[in-house]
C-alpha cells in the first residue's frame, strides 16, 4: 500500500494512518504477498492494437471475463478482500502529487473530517454471521489529502450515452460546478451526441454559468447515441483534445465502452483518468444500491397508474393496463407497483407468466373483475416477451449499440385479454391502455435523485483527482464506492423473486405467482387446441418452443432459474 505523508492540514481526517494488513492475491501460486499489488505487464509505447484487446478487461466487453492479472485484489485477515481500482501510477509510478486544493477552501475548511482515510473500504455485503468471512469490499470513494493534478492542468471532458434517464442534467452540472469549485477547475469540456462525438468536431465549452439551469431540465443538454464506438478514434480524439480527466455518463453498454477507452489509454501510457457513472432508468446495474433517476421513474409512473386507475373504476369491467420500461429488469414496475398500492398485476421479466387455464392471467383478470368489477395492471416492456412469436417480432433485431429491439408488450397483452373475453363472451370489458415510457423517462429528476446526482459526481471527480481511474462510482449499502469496471460489466442486477421484496409485491396485489406454467403448458399440449385468432396462433406456437426450450436449456421453474443464476453469481 502505498504510504501517506504526514503532512497536516487543518481538515485533514488523518488523526492516524494506519498500514492495513493487506496481502496480494499471487494467482500463480495461491498464497498472499504481502505488501504488493499485481499489476498488469504495461506497455506504454508502440504496442500493438491487438495489445489491448488481448487483457481481460478489454475481453469482458465483449462477454469474458477478466483475468486475475487484472484484478487488484488485495486481501486481508477473515476473509477480507479489496477489489481495488486502478491508479494512474499503476503505470506511470514517477507522478507528482499535490496538497489537495480543498483545504484551502473556505466552504470545505470547517469540516472536521473531511479527507476520507486511505484505507477506508465499503463493504459489499453487510449482514454476515458470527463466523462468516468479511467479504468483497471496495474502495472508499471521497477527496484525498493528496491530488495527482493541478488545478490548471486539469482538461476534463463529458460525456452521455445511451437511452435518456432523469438527472442526466444535473450530473452534468455537478460535474462542473464541483470542478469548479471544489478544485478550481475551469476547462471542461462537453462532447456532443454521446461515443460518436468524441470523433466529431462539435463540442460545448461548460462552465458553471453555462450549466446553472440545467437540472431543471429533461434530458442531457450534450445529446446522446447508440452505437459508435471506436475505441481507437476515441483515445486518439482524447489525445488529440489534451483531455486527461474523461468522465462518462452512461448505463451498462456505456460503462462497457469506458472500460475498452481505459484500457487502450493505460496502453499508450496516458495521463487520463477515466471514470463511469452509472446512468440506468431500468436499475438494471450490479453491485451499486441504484442508479440515478429511477426515484423519479418510480415517481412518475404513479400519475400513469394513478390514470390508469382513474379510467379503469369509471367503467363497467374497466382494465387500466400501464406499460413501464425495463428490458430486463423490472424494478420500475415492481417499486411503482408496491407505492401505488392500486395494482392487481405487475408482471416482469423475471417473473414468466401465463396466460390461460388455472392460475393463469386471464382466470385472474376474471376473478378480479368479478370481485372489484375493475383493475389495474402493470408491465415492464420485457415481460412476456418469449411469448410473442418470432413472426411477431421486430424486423429489425437489435439497436445501433447492438441491444435486442423488444416488441410492444403492453399492445400485444392488451390485445389477447380482448381477444379472450369476446371469444369467451363471459364479461364485456373495458381495456384502456397506457404507454407512459418515454414520458417518464424525460422529466427532470426529482429533489433525491438531485441529491444523489451531486454525491455521484462530487465522489467521481474526488477519485479522479486523486488519480483513480477505470472505475465506476455509485453508492454500495449507502456508501459511495470506487467499483472497477469488471464488477459493473460481469452481470445485470435483476429482481430476484425468490426475495422478500417480490413477496410483498404477491402479497400487495394477490396475483398469481404463475409458478403452475410448465404443468399447464403441458395440459395445453396435449389438448392440441385449434387457435383461433393470430393472437392466438402466435401463442401456440409459442407454447411449443417455450416448451422445447424449458426441457432442453432451461432449469425447472422459475425458482430454479433464479436459484441457478444466484449460484452463478455467487459460485
Ligand atoms: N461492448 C461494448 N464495447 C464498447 N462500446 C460499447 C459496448 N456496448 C455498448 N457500447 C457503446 O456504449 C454506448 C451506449 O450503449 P447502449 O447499450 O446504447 O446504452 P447504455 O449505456 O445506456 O446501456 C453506445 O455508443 C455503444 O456503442
Ligand atoms: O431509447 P430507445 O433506443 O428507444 O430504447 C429504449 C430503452 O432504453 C431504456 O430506457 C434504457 O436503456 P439503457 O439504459 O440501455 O439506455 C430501456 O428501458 C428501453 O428499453
Ligand atoms: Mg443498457
Amino acid at each position: 500500500m502505498p504510504t501517506v505523508s504526514s503532512a497536516t492540514s487543518a481538515i485533514s481526517s488523518f488523526a492516524s494512518i494506519s498500514i492495513p494488513k493487506v496481502r496480494c492475491f499471487d494467482p500463480a501460486n495461491s498464497s498472499p504477498v504481502a505488501h504488493q499489488h499485481r499489476r498488469r505487464p504495461m506497455n506504454f509505447n508502440g504496442g500493438s492494437p491487438d495489445s489491448a484487446a488481448a487483457n481481460g478487461v478489454a475481453a469482458m466487453a465483449n462477454g469474458s471475463p477478466p483475468s486475475i492479472s487484472d484484478m487488484k485484489i488485495v486481501t486481508g485477515e477473515a476473509g477480507y478482500v479489496l477489489e481495488d481500482v486502478p491508479h494512474l501510477t499503476d503505470y506511470l509510478p514517477d507522478l507528482p502529487t499535490y496538497p489537495n486544493p480543498l483545504q484551502d477552501n473556505p466552504s470545505y475548511s470547517v469540516v472536521k473530517q473531511y479527507f476520507v482515510n486511505m484505507d477506508d473500504t465499503v463493504a459489499q455485503t453487510i449482514v454476515v454471521q458470527k463466523n462468516s468471512p468479511r467479504g468483497t469490499h471496495f474502495r472508499r470513494a471521497g477527496p484525498r489529502q493528496k491530488v495527482y493534478f493541478e488545478s490548471d492542468e486539469v482538461h476534463a471532458c463529458i460525456v452521455t450515452c445511451g437511452g435518456l434517464c432523469p438527472g442526466l442534467n444535473t450530473v452534468i452540472r455537478e460535474i462542473v460546478c464541483g470542478l469548479h469549485h471544489m478544485y478550481g477547475v475551469s476547462k471542461v469540456l462537453g462532447i456532443e451526441g454521446g461515443y460518436k462525438g468524441f470523433y466529431a468536431r462539435n463540442t460545448i465549452t461548460l462552465t458553471p454559468k453555462v450549466v446553472n439551469d440545467v437540472h431543471k431540465r429533461g434530458g442531457t443538454i450534450l445529446g446522446t447515441s447508440r452505437g459508435g464506438h471506436s475505441t481507437s478514434k476515441i483515445v486518439d480524439s482524447i489525445e488529440d483534445r489534451g483531455i486527461n480527466q474523461v468522465y462518462i455518463i452512461g448505463g451498462d453498454g456505456t460503462q462497457r465502452g469506458a472500460s475498452v477507452i481505459f484500457e487502450e489509454i493505460r496502453r499508450r501510457g496516458l495521463k487520463v483518468a477515466v471514470i463511469g457513472i452509472p446512468k440506468t432508468i431500468d436499475n438494471d446495474i450490479p453491485v451499486i444500491d441504484k442508479s440515478f433517476g429511477f426515484d423519479t421513474a418510480v415517481e412518475e409512473a404513479q400519475r400513469a397508474i394513478n390514470a390508469a386507475h382513474v379510467e379503469s373504476e369509471s367503467i363497467e369491467n374497466g382494465i387500466g393496463l400501464v406499460k413501464l420500461m425495463g428490458r430486463y429488469s423490472g424494478f420500475i414496475a415492481m417499486h411503482a407497483t408496491l407505492a401505488s398500492r392500486d395494482v392487481d398485476c405487475c408482471l416482469i421479466p423475471e417473473s414468466p407468466f401465463y396466460l390461460e387455464g388455472p392460475g393463469g392471467l386471464y382466470e385472474y383478470v376474471e376473478r378480479k373483475l368479478k370481485e372489484d368489477g375493475h383493475m389495474v395492471i402493470v408491465i415492464a416492456e420485457g415481460a412476456g416477451q418469449e411469448l410473442l412469436s418470432e413472426s411477431m417480432r421486430n424486423m429489425q433485431q437489435a439497436d445501433a449499440s447492438g441491444n435486442k429491439l423488444l416488441n410492444d408488450v403492453g399492445l400485444w397483452i392488451s390485445q389477447k385479454i380482448k381477444d379472450h373475453f369476446a371469444r369467451t363472451q363471459k364479461l364485456v370489458i373495458n381495456l384502456k391502455y397506457i404507454d407512459p415510457t418515454y414520458m417518464i423517462r424525460a422529466v427532470p429528476s426529482n429533489a433525491s435523485d438531485n441529491v444523489y446526482c451531486t454525491l455521484l459526481a462530487h465522489s467521481a471527480i474526488h477519485g479522479a483527482m486523486a488519480g483513480y481511474t477505470g472505475f465506476t462510482v455509485g453508492p454500495v449499502n449507502g456508501r459511495h464506492a470506487y467499483i472497477p469496471f469488471y464488477r459493473i460489466n460481469e452481470t445485470q442486477h435483476k429482481v430476484v423473486i425468490t426475495d422478500r421484496m417480490w413477496a410483498r409485491l404477491l402479497s400487495s396485489t394477490n396475483q398469481p405467482s404463475f409458478l403452475d406454467l410448465k404443468e399447464v403448458a403441458r395440459k395445453k399440449t396435449e389438448e392440441a387446441h385449434q387457435p383461433e385468432t393470430s393472437y392466438d396462433q402466435v401463442e401456440a406456437a409459442n407454447e411449443v418452443t417455450r416448451k422445447k426450450t424449458e426441457e432442453t436449456h432451461q432449469p425447472e421453474t422459475p425458482y430454479d432459474q433464479v436459484e441457478a443464476a444466484t449460484a452463478k453469481e455467487t459460485g
